[in-house]
């Protein structure tokens, strides 16, 4: 499967020997050339379609347990830089575990570039591989699924196959599994950065109002930015924090982060917490794995999807407006929206597969989206949920 663009090219031309490959659970090798970290990594392989943002998305913590492989072929051109990078508290490694890619990484070519793909990727242990037909392999996923693999690099090249194989074929599923314990934060902290705009000086900061507990369940970055940005004081605590220590920060509203695995899987120790904090009429927002486990905690189901969403161009349609936004995604699990409560309304919906992406609640000061409203990467078309949150604390705050 090396790619032949070089074949034929010149007498005695022999081509350059696979320094990775990558084994799937049924057994199909793709070979390649091997990059960042030397070793060997495991984890459900996905396709991402994002053109741009590919070190946010290297970065983004819900991909723990995860390989990723880009339809865009040229990945790494524009090189790393010490500011994109999503993960809080990993510091120095990432929830990805693997990458794969079509193209060599080329020469970096941006002036904000420190660094290229190659050495980043290795800096955080991420293995990977380039020279793959990642085309065949999208269509592979289209067609089966999620595969769970095994990526080898090794820059002399000895693999053991055989053992490739059947370690492949012997990885959990997904399904089932809680990975937010491998990157939520030990501590509580308190955020103030706000977005890069801002920091630049483009953008305004509204006042401040709202002191937000933030419930990280392996937050992006920008999120916290965001909700900053809108004016919240935001307090982050890590995925285990009870009930008692939530409300002893006073919060105007909590948030529900992102994060990696089943949603389903988090049901002993997140879920009743949150079912504790609507009860309470605590204003409460949530994006993604938030949005999954608001939905649990009011008694829906999820379920995991054929081959998930994974990029920057998704179009979700906002029932309550009408409106069309362009979103960015990363969900391989969704809320079966036939086992929504009475109380619940699905608010808005995939115009791709007409899959659910956010709920509210009629009875409690609640709302959630399945995509990532904070972008980074993506279009910044959803921005508009941070000031609906805001809108929500402030009648709370109106009708106490
Ligand atoms: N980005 C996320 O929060 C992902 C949520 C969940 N792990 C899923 O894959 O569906």
């Amino acid at each position: 499967m090396l790619q032949d663009h070089a074949k034929g090219a010149a007498p005695g031309w022999e081509e350059p020997r696979a320094t990775a490959v990558v084994v799937l659970q049924d057994g199909t090798v793709l070979e390649g050339y091997g990059i960042g970290a030397v070793g060997e990594a495991d984890g459900e392989v996905c396709f991402n379609t994002a053109m741009t943002g590919y070190q946010e998305i290297l970065t983004d913590p819900s991909y723990a347990g995860q390989i990723i492989t880009f339809t865009f072929p040229h990945i790494g051109n524009v090189g790393t830089n010490e500011e994109d990078v999503e993960t809080v508290n990993l510091a120095g490694s990432s929830g990805v575990r693997g990458t794969i890619l079509a193209a060599p990484i080329t020469d970096p070519s941006n002036w904000r570039a420190s660094r290229d793909l190659d050495a980043w990727l290795k800096s955080r242990g991420i293995v990977g591989l380039s020279g793959v037909d990642t085309r065949a392999l999208t269509a592979l996923i289209r067609d089966r699924g999620m595969p769970n693999a095994v990526i080898a690099h090794d820059p002399e090249g000895r693999f053991d196959i055989e053992a490739l194989k059947a370690r492949a074929a012997a990885l959990p599923s997904m399904a089932g599994l809680d990975l937010v314990p491998m990157v939520t934060g030990s501590q509580r902290y308190d955020w103030d950065e706000t977005s890069w705009a801002i920091g630049q000086g483009y953008g305004r900061r509204s006042a401040s109002t709202h002191h937000v507990v933030a419930i990280d369940y392996g937050v992006k970055r920008n999120i916290l930015r965001l909700l900053t940005d809108a004016g919240c004081k935001v307090t982050v605590v890590p995925a285990t924090a009870g009930l008692e220590d939530i409300l002893a920060l006073e919060p105007d509203g909590v948030f529900l982060s992102n994060g990696p695995g089943d949603p389903a899987a988090t049901g002993e120790y997140a879920v009743p917490v949150i079912r504790e904090l609507l009860d309470r009429k605590v204003p409460t927002f949530g994006i993604c794995l938030g949005h999954q486990m608001l939905s649990l905690a009011v008694g829906a189901r999820t379920m995991k999807m054929h081959q998930g969403h994974h990029g920057a161009n998704h179009p979700v349609k906002d029932k309550t407006t009408g409106k069309v936004e362009i979103v960015s995604m990363n969900h391989g699990f969704a809320v079966d929206p036939a086992t929504l409560p009475g109380n619940a309304e699905e608010t808005h919906v995939s115009l791709f597969d007409g899959s659910n992406c956010g709920i509210q609640l009629n009875d409690r000061p609640a709302f959630s989206v399945q995509y990532h409203p904070e972008a980074s990467p993506g279009p910044r078309d959803s921005h508009y949920l941070f000031a609906r949150f805001v809108k929500l604390m402030d009648g709370a705050k109106a009708a106490r």
